[in-house]
């Protein structure tokens, strides 16, 4: 879906992300790293609201550029960190503006847009609020919300920046669940957590670094480990839960494990 190569960005005169490549197709990737790495950075790249000094993303073989922005946005969900949304607008009407890339500004909602509202809403379990202002809301409860719109487009790729902000830890797994569901529908989840022990439920963890890939597998892999001890400084063991997915132990008091001979 998302093919992004050698991406370069400057900002502020500072190199932040330094010559990224990552292919993005169907299924959960989660993107990690410490603060400062480039995520948001590269998300931003991703969704194509930063243009890079160098390099280039291509959405379905296309330049992002050349899609219009309703084209794009039928294909390509984003989900910023809380903040840009008018606290104004009722939960509805938020998750409706979801429908704006299929719809355009004067469009009137058909059953379609109606049903695909009403679904997002369900599977953030935000129904309960549909009439209340956005500002009503707790963190969480919003964060829930701003996902809903994301989901309402119905577009195959959703690019969350931080989605579990403010969520507490049932519907952190909840969230979870959704990212699999979501998955297994065909669609591409990129999501940006701080949440170790969440990332591993992914498909795919990439390890950003100083603006640059420095791990990209799946969760059990052995190089993400040694590339997680390496960017965190501290020892981290990823061992096979009771589900039979990966667990995640950071042990903050102890140093990363010495390189194998
Ligand atoms: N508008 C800007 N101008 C200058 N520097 C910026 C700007 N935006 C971000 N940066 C810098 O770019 C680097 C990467 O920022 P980015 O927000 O992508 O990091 P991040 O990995 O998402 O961090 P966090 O985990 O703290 O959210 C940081 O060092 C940040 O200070």
């Amino acid at each position: 879906m998302l093919d992004a190569k050698a991406l370069r960005i400057e900002l502020g005169g500072r190199e932040v992300l330094r010559g990224v490549d990552l292919q993005i197709g169907p299924g959960w990737t989660a993107i990690v790293g410490p603060n400062g790495a480039g995520k948001s950075t590269l998300l931003r790249a991703l969704a194509g609201l930063l243009q890079p000094q160098h390099g280039r993303v291509q959405l379905t073989g296309q330049a992002l550029t050349q899609w219009s922005a309703p084209e794009r946005a039928q294909r390509l969900a984003w989900m910023a960190q809380q903040g840009e949304t008018s606290g104004e607008l009722s939960v509805r009407e938020t998750v409706e503006l979801g429908r704006i890339a299929h719809l355009g500004l004067a469009g009137v909602p058909g059953v379609r847009d109606r049903e695909a509202v009403e679904r997002a809403l369900a599977r953030c379990e935000a129904q309960a609020w549909t009439e209340r202002r956005l500002h009503e809301l707790s963190g969480g409860e919003r964060q829930r919300v701003l996902l809903a719109r994301a989901l309402a487009t119905e577009a195959p790729l959703l690019l969350l920046d931080e989605p579990t902000t403010h969520l507490d830890a049932p519907h952190q797994v909840a969230l979870a669940r959704l990212f699999r569901e979501l998955a297994q529908e065909g669609r591409g989840v990129v999501s940006v957590l701080h949440d170790l022990a969440l990332a591993l439920q992914a498909d795919r963890v990439v390890v950003l670094s100083a603006g640059a890939v420095v791990a990209d597998g799946g969760p059990q892999d052995p190089a993400l480990q040694r590339a997680l001890e390496a960017v965190f400084g501290h020892a981290v063991r990823v061992e096979t839960g009771g589900c039979g997915r990966p667990q995640i132990h950071l042990n903050l008091e102890a140093p990363p494990c010495p390189p194998a001979p």
